[in-house]
């Protein structure tokens, strides 16, 4: 309905034509003057007078009514086919009543035919043909068929410089329209890179595990899209812009000392209203431009530098839609990131929690079933009198107990371990590919570094206590139970060494 409203409101003559409608009306307009200035000079030569000229003016008015039918036209291009289609059969009459003086029969079917190639290709130059031999021999059949090949040398040169003209003409307007034709696959091609480059940002916004992985390889694929620019970005704290906490480039050369001085640069453009700024950057060379990423990202401050040797409408398009994409990208990873952790992270100690080790475990068991050389151990440890603790100086004391054993226990973990807090005051860790040596050769530094040394706590009430870590261990592995019962092993042996350890300090 709308569209409808849109296309019968339209105000007469205002939609612009198709551009081929545009291109062949000076040609044609050339055309046509200078046949009818042919009709007027045989006029005069043959005696005709009037009634050769008085019909000859009609051939004035054809390329206006052509380019009206085209602007008017629903489909201005088909209209224009039309048009030099139309052309055609009044040039073959009117070679007919000009009876057949040859120059100007040969130059205008020539460019007859030639539009109708060059436009619509041979089929239609074959019905251009037969337009332009139908209107003669019809014209000729109705009126007589006469023919004057030659008139004079003065019209032969009058014929013989219109067609040349016009032929240079015709070509002029190819040419335009192949330069415009040039512009419009380079821009096609422009905008392919920027799409694909967009698309690769996507790619990597998923794949990318963390932020400065993400930065990273987002401006790696920007610079093999677009090499001609070299890339840069710039995260800054939104609190404390001085501070810049990740920051990448792809095709800069950014020593250091550059890094942190454009990082200063940037800390003092927080409030610049422009899209893309201007950085006058000595050190660095050449013209590099900072986009903001204008309040995108909830805790930073982004900028996308671009390397560039002038920043044109283009450039800065293409950079709004990077700034975009890496703004969207970015915030994104670091809510995933943020979520992960809450999910994956035990809130108190910051070590892995239940949910993230039993998962881990369970591919350690798939693991043994798929593999059965694929051994891994378990180690289980538990705070002793954490309760007395609590009950005795709070809970924000047996806390601190419990982050004081997981930050100890930390320090002796490998990387490839998976140290848990599996309950209130119960660690765990697996040892994914190895056998029991692992988990015995923690609890042996555990023993060692660990268990009998001080850890200083503040009480409800504000006062400093020391207390002496106890820890309960227990370790299994699949090379000793079927898989799925090594956590069980480990947790009766901690509790046979819970039990064991107080039947000593009974006895002591
Ligand atoms: N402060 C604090 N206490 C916790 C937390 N989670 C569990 N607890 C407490 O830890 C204590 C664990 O009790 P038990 O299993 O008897 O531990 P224990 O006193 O160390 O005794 P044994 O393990 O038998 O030596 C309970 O009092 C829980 O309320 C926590 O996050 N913070």
């Amino acid at each position: 309905m709308l569209t409808f409203k849109a296309l019968s409101h339209k105000p007469f003559g205002a939609r612009r034509p198709h551009r081929l409608a545009l291109a062949t009306l000076p040609p044609r307009a050339f055309a046509f003057l200078h046949t009818f200035g042919l009709t007027v000079w045989i006029a005069l030569v043959e005696g005709s007078g009037w009634s050769l000229i008085l019909p000859g003016l009609l051939l004035l008015l054809w390329p206006a009514i052509a380019y009206l039918h085209a602007a008017q036209a629903q489909d201005s291009k088909q209209a224009e086919f039309k048009n030099l289609l139309f052309d055609s059969l009044l040039f073959g009459v009117w070679c007919s009543v000009l009876d057949f003086y040859v120059l100007a029969t040969l130059s205008i079917a020539l460019a007859c035919f030639m539009n109708n190639m060059v436009v619509a290709g041979p089929r239609r130059m074959l019905v251009s043909m037969a337009l332009f031999a139908g209107g003669a021999l019809g014209w000729s059949a109705l009126t007589g068929f006469e023919i004057r090949p030659y008139v004079s040398t003065g019209l032969d040169i009058y014929q013989g410089a219109g067609a040349v003209a016009y032929f240079l003409a015709i070509a002029y307007v190819m040419y335009g329209q192949n330069r415009q034709l040039g512009r419009s696959m380079r821009e096609i091609k422009f905008q392919n890179r920027v799409f694909h480059a967009l698309l690769e940002l996507g790619g990597v916004a998923n794949s990318a595990s963390n932020i400065h992985m993400l930065l990273d390889d987002s401006l790696k694929h920007l610079h093999a899209d677009f090499p001609e620019y070299g890339f840069a970005v710039f995260l800054q704290e939104r609190n404390r812009p001085e501070v810049t906490r990740y920051a990448a480039v792809a095709g800069l050369q950014l020593g250091a000392e550059d890094e942190r001085r454009l990082g200063g640069l940037l800390a003092k453009l927080h409030d610049r209203q422009e899209s893309v700024v201007k950085l006058r950057e000595k050190s660095v060379g050449e013209q590099l431009y900072a986009t903001s990423m204008a309040g995108r990202l909830s805790q930073y401050e982004g900028w996308l530098i671009v390397r560039a040797p002038k920043l044109d409408g283009r450039l800065e398009r293409m950079l709004t839609l990077f700034v975009d994409q890496l703004a969207a990208a970015t915030e994104n990873k670091l809510l995933h990131l943020a979520l992960k952790k809450t999910a994956e992270r035990d809130g108190l100690t910051g070590l892995y929690n239940r949910g993230f080790f039993e998962s881990a475990l369970q591919l350690s068991v798939q693991g043994k079933g798929q593999t059965p050389s694929l051994d891994f151990a378990v180690l289980m440890v538990d705070v002793d009198g954490l309760k007395v603790v609590n009950d005795r100086y709070g809970h924000v004391a047996g806390d601190q107990l419990i982050t004081t054993v997981a930050e100890r226990l930390q320090v002796h973990c490998r990387a490839s371990d998976i140290l848990a807090r599996y309950g209130g005051d119960e660690f765990v860790v697996l040892f994914p590919s190895a056998d029991l040596t692992a988990a015995n050769r923690l609890a042996s530094l555990i023993r060692t570094h660990i268990e009998g040394q001080r850890c200083s706590i503040t009480t409800a009430d504000g006062k400093r206590l020391t207390l002496e870590l106890r820890l309960s261990l227990g370790g299994a592995s699949s090379t000793e139970v079927p898989a799925q019962e090594v956590l069980t092993l480990a947790d009766e042996r901690m509790y046979d060494d819970k039990t064991r350890r107080r039947k000593q300090r009974a006895l002591s």
